[in-house]
């Protein structure tokens, strides 16, 4: 490692957020640039970092700290610039000079332990001695935490983190227990408290260590879509990772039990451990979704048949029975389930229950759990839709989680909510949208049970199908048919295990044969530069076409496929500086930001008509690129425009290319996937079923038959381990639903 000393002349970039800066820094030879994370700087203070140089393709030689300590320096002139820098609260370049004057090299000595003697000064009341006082104080806190978490292997980032949770006491609670750091902080792991631990001497059998490893394996398994984790498992996983016996780890785990951080439950016979959050939440949705159930509705007198008649008139069709019996089934049911696969009819349904509620004078509310679902079936019904994230007016706190803010005491003010593409919600979701309704209310869940499940933790859509508590309708004609259908007839034939058909003459299904990635890649660029703008000049390259890869990482995975794409497809843009992206790129947002605004007029000054809020897989394009203030402006949905800053952009990227995951619930009009032997988690039916299903005019696959025949027979690869299903059952078996009430409930 490098060293690198001398004084912050100034900072040339500070995001407040992470405290990345890019400083100016003055030794006795010249000015160097160095970049870091540099937690409480000021200019004037001198450092010691440690760190590498390198040579930055744009700006030039500079040094990428990764440590740092501060200085105090010693020479009187150093004191007194590093005192007039405005580095301490209450001393400017006049009182430095006076105080330089007076104390010379003993100043840091007379601020840290007798600070009454600045009252000696004329011109230094009482008042201003506590402030300085204070504000040096808190300097030298700092210093010390930075310096002690540095000596630990901490890294500036992650001590300012700790910083900002511990404040004065940071150093005493690391010592006493560094896992309390994995626990309470959620952005530092296990693995950084454990090293941290082990350069503390804490043995690697402290009950501390392994408690908190438990845990981790714990929520580690969770982070997969699992909301418990099999005991046997954790504990083979725990003698494997933590290294230590299974009797430390099953005493440690009946520990933790005792204590309430984590439950150990029977889940149809096998021991499973839960977090709190989980457990919480599959026990009270199922509690609130049985009470919703059995609730009993108020009977509604409107002739359905008659309705369903209208409707069919109207429309010009003849619904399917199970298509009426869904309806019906609307009306008559607490809770309603219909799924089905693409073409179904799925879209068509909702418009009449909608309808023949109307009619009958019920408030509706329409629900999607991704704003690009809720907008599709705006367009799709002509009422609005908005996110579930939005109905429940979810908020977020001050350290960025999402929160809702609706009380559990407020409810929907309405007589039925529909929710669209109901594969995609989580158990934490779904138990808040159940706290907002209640009984009374009417619950239709639409979605297809098929497609991935949901990116947050939970099966729930297929957990309440499976338990058969409740009015399921499984709709499996498919109506859309005809010389454009192969992507519906295929995603149906995926979807029961066989191989699609191929290249049927002008389908609108094709598959292109390669010989490995590189010439994948080749293919997928030939195809979206020349071969799919030839097919139909009307499509947009940008607009219109979608790359859609199961990983991010490799040739064919979304970085390396966006680098691509954006260099062949915008590459007259011009680059700049701080940013990655160029006017005119496509770009998705991926994260909810529930207070970002966006205005309709392009240009902020005129702030105007506009809302707040852009959500996790939106897709926009650039607009403008502010180059001085580091601003990126993005059109959502052709209306919209945010303005990002420059410490918001991480929050988008680029959207030529998006993982399959990301893609749940948004279509497009040709997609182009790439299919290739990879890890076996993203080889699964239901991922290329759902990749398949997001094409509405044209969709070709790219690459080997042999990998895509894996994916159409792998289905096992997404089991997840969640206890809805059981919970709900076990409370059917105690014969709740022999309980009188309306006989909601269906066995
Ligand atoms: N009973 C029916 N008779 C004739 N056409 C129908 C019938 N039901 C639906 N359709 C038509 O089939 C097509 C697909 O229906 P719809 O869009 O409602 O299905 P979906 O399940 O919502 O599909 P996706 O999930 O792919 O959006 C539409 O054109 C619709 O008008």
């Amino acid at each position: 490692m490098e060293v690198l000393e001398g004084t912050v002349r100034d900072i040339v970039f500070q995001n407040e957020e992470n405290a990345y800066c890019v400083l100016r820094i003055e030794d006795a030879k010249s000015l160097h640039t160095a970049v870091g994370i540099f937690p409480f700087i000021s200019p004037g203070q001198t450092l010691r970092l440690k760190g590498e140089w390198l040579n930055h393709a744009t700006f030039g030689k500079q040094f990428k700290c990764t440590e740092y300590e501060e200085i105090l320096p010693n020479s009187l002139l150093g004191i007194e610039r590093y005192l007039a820098s405005g580095a301490i609260s209450g001393i400017g370049p006049a009182t430095a000079k006076k105080l330089v004057e007076k104390f010379g090299g003993s100043i840091f000595e007379i601020l840290d332990k007798e600070p009454e003697k600045l009252l000696e000064l004329e011109g230094i009341g009482k008042k201003k001695v506590e402030m300085i006082s204070a504000s040096y104080q808190k300097g030298k806190e700092v210093r010390n935490i930075m310096v002690f978490m540095q000596s630990y292997g901490v890294t500036p980032k992650q001590a300012l983190k700790i910083y900002k949770a511990f404040g004065a006491d940071s150093i005493r609670r690391v010592k006493e227990n560094p896992y309390v750091l994995s626990e309470e902080i959620p952005t530092i792991g296990f693995k950084t408290a454990d090293r941290i631990a082990r350069n503390l001497g804490i043995m690697p059998d402290s009950p501390f260590r392994i408690q908190s490893g438990v845990k981790y394996l714990v929520n580690e398994f969770c982070s997969q879509g699992n909301t418990c984790m099999p005991k046997d498992m954790l504990v083979a996983k725990g003698i494997e990772s933590l290294e230590v016996s299974e009797e430390l780890i099953e005493a440690n785990l009946v520990h933790s039990v005792m204590e309430n951080r984590l439950v150990l439950e029977k889940v149809d016979g096998i021991d499973s451990v839960f977090t709190l959050p989980y457990l919480y939440s599959e026990a009270s949705i199922t509690k609130r979704i049985l009470a919703l159930s059995l609730q009993g509705v108020k009977e509604m007198k409107a002739n359905v048949a008659s309705h369903i008649a209208w409707f069919e008139k109207a429309n010009g069709i003849a619904f399917h029975e199970k298509q009426k019996e869904a309806i019906e089934g609307a009306v008559t049911n607490g809770i309603e389930i219909i799924t089905g696969g693409p073409g179904t009819g799925k879209t068509t349904i909702i418009k009449c229950i909608l309808e023949i509620f109307e009619k009958e004078g019920k408030k509706v509310i329409m629900g999607a759990p991704t704003g690009r679902a809720a907008k599709r079936m705006s367009e799709a019904t002509g009422r609005e839709s908005k996110t579930i994230h939005r109905l429940l007016e979810l908020g977020v706190t001050d350290e960025g989680e999402e929160e809702f803010e609706m009380e559990e005491t407020s409810s929907l003010n309405c007589d039925v909510v529909i929710v669209d593409e109901a594969s995609m919600i989580d158990v934490m979701l779904m138990n808040n949208l159940l706290k907002s309704i209640s009984p009374g209310t009417r619950l239709i869940l639409v979605g297809d049970a098929d497609q991935l499940p949901s990116v947050g933790p939970g099966r729930v859509l297929e957990d309440l199908i499976e338990s058969g508590a409740f009015k399921v309708v499984k709709l499996e004609y498919i109506y859309r048919q005809g010389k454009e259908s192969y992507i519906t007839i295929n995603a149906h034939r995926i979807n029961s295990g066989m191989m699609p058909f191929l290249n049927v003459k002008d389908s609108d299904f094709f598959f292109i044969e390669s010989e490995g990635p590189e010439d994948s890649l080749e293919k997928v660029i030939d195809l979206i530069l020349n071969r799919l703008p030839g097919f139909n000049r009307s499509w947009d390259r940008i607009r219109d076409f979608q790359v859609l890869s199961p990983m991010k990482k490799g040739d064919l995975g979304v970085l390396n496929l966006n680098e691509v794409l954006q260099n062949v497809l915008n590459s007259k843009a011009r680059k700049t500086k701080f940013t990655e992206f160029r006017v005119g790129d496509k770009v998705m947002q991926t994260k909810n930001n529930y207070m970002i605004k966006w205005t309709r007029n392009p240009d902020p000054i005129f702030e105007g008509d506009g809302g707040q809020g852009v959500f996790n897989g939106d897709i926009g394009y650039v607009v403008r690129i502010d180059e001085e203030d580091e601003k990126v402006t993005v059109i959502f949905d052709d209306e919209r425009y945010v303005t990002y800053e420059s410490g918001e952009l991480e929050e988008l990227e680029l959207a030529y290319a998006v993982t399959i995951h990301k893609s749940q619930g948004s279509e497009f009009k040709v997609v182009v996937i790439p299919v290739f032997m990879g890890p076996p988690l993203l080889m699964s039916r239901n991922l290329i079923y759902t990749a398949v299903t997001r094409a509405r005019q044209l969709l070709v696959l790219v690459g080997s038959k042999r990998a895509l025949n894996y994916m159409v027979s792998n289905t096992r690869t997404f089991e997840r381990h969640t206890s809805l299903k059981y919970r709900i059952k076990s409370i059917l078996d105690y014969g709740l639903s022999d309980s009188g009430g309306d006989g909601q409930i269906v066995r």
